[in-house]
């Protein structure tokens, strides 16, 4: 396990579940590392992560994404076991897998993963062993994949009962930035704007209650996570926000008008929508 953060940590808490699994852990921060072996997250913490790495049945990257395509770059230099199968669980998936590539060609198994739940919270001391319980995990395999490696990496992860659904990565990277990288760049930017008013009033922090919670939450991630999210899907993003800024448009329009009935739909068409939804 490479990165034994809040995913990393999640994860080999669920998939030391199966028998006879051995999780060696590997992360930069020291800190993390003490962590995850006091709360007994990994078995082992690696001294050497080549020597690790290259005994390994399976090797699950678990970092920040620009890490991620790091590491297969590292990965693909060494001298990996001949049926090992590495996956990941990042947020996005089109540079992963462009880069992933590299261990294709070395005929070495790679499989992009990304389990859709998570936390505004980090590290290891976060981890739970039922994060991923129920919750939708996107796979993205090259297209001419071993389907028994799939299946390996399926019976793996089956500790963590999430579902898993297959996806190329061109749209796994849609289909996040409408429904998770957008609405993380609107709260951000929604906290910003708020910190601004409240350099002035006082009240503003401390009349805030459930709605500004609710919508913000997430402002309370990890920068260094969602930096590198936004640097490998920001074309994606730039269109989104193209349309985002429609939308505000037309809610300024509205107000212009002050039109009852106008103002009215646009409030019951989102909840109707909204009220529909499984989440
Ligand atoms: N947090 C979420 O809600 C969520 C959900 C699904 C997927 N993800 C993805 O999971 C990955 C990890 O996110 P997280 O929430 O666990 O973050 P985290 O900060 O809790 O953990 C990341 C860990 O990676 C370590 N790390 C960073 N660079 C490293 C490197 N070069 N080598 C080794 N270790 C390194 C950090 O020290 C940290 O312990 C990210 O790619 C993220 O996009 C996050
Ligand atoms: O619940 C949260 O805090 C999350 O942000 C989790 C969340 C998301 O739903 O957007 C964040 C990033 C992921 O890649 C997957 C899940």
């Amino acid at each position: 396990m490479i990165g034994v953060g809040l995913i990393g940590g999640s994860l080999a808490l669920s998939i030391k579940k199966n028998e006879n699994v051995h999780i060696v852990g590997a992360d930069i921060n020291i800190e993390e590392m003490r962590v995850a072996m006091a709360h007994a997250v990994i078995d082992e913490q690696a001294d050497d992560v080549k020597k690790e790495a290259e005994m390994a049945d399976y090797i699950i990257l678990a970092t920040p994404v620009e890490e991620t395509a790091n590491w297969i770059h590292v990965l693909s230099k060494w001298t990996l076991q001949q049926n090992v199968v590495i996956t990941d669980v990042g947020s996005t998936k089109v540079a992963v897998m462009e880069t992933a590539f590299l261990l294709k060609e070395k005929g070495v198994t790679f499989i992009g993963g990304h389990p859709m739940a998570g936390s505004h919270q980090s590290g290891a001391s976060n981890a739970r062993a039922d994060l991923f319980y129920e919750a939708r995990y996107m796979l993205t395999p090259f297209e001419d994949e071993n389907p028994q490696k799939i299946d390996a990496l399926m019976h793996l992860l089956a500790p963590t009962q999430a579902h898993f659904v297959f996806i190329d990565a061109i749209t796994h990277d849609q289909v996040t930035g409408v429904i998770s990288h957008l609405p993380h760049v609107i709260a951000t930017s929604l906290v910003r704007q708020v910190k601004g008013y409240s350099a002035k009033n006082t009240l503003i922090t401390e009349m805030a209650a459930g709605g500004f919670r609710d919508l913000t939450r997430i402002a309370s991630s990890s920068p260094h996570m969602w930096r590198d999210i936004l640097k490998q899907n920001r074309y994606t993003l730039l269109a989104l926000l193209d349309d985002w800024m429609k939308e505000m448009e037309q809610v300024k329009n509205l107000l212009e008008k002050g039109d009852s009935h106008e103002l009215f739909h646009y409030f019951s068409d989102a909840k109707q929508f909204r009220d529909s939804l499984h989440v």
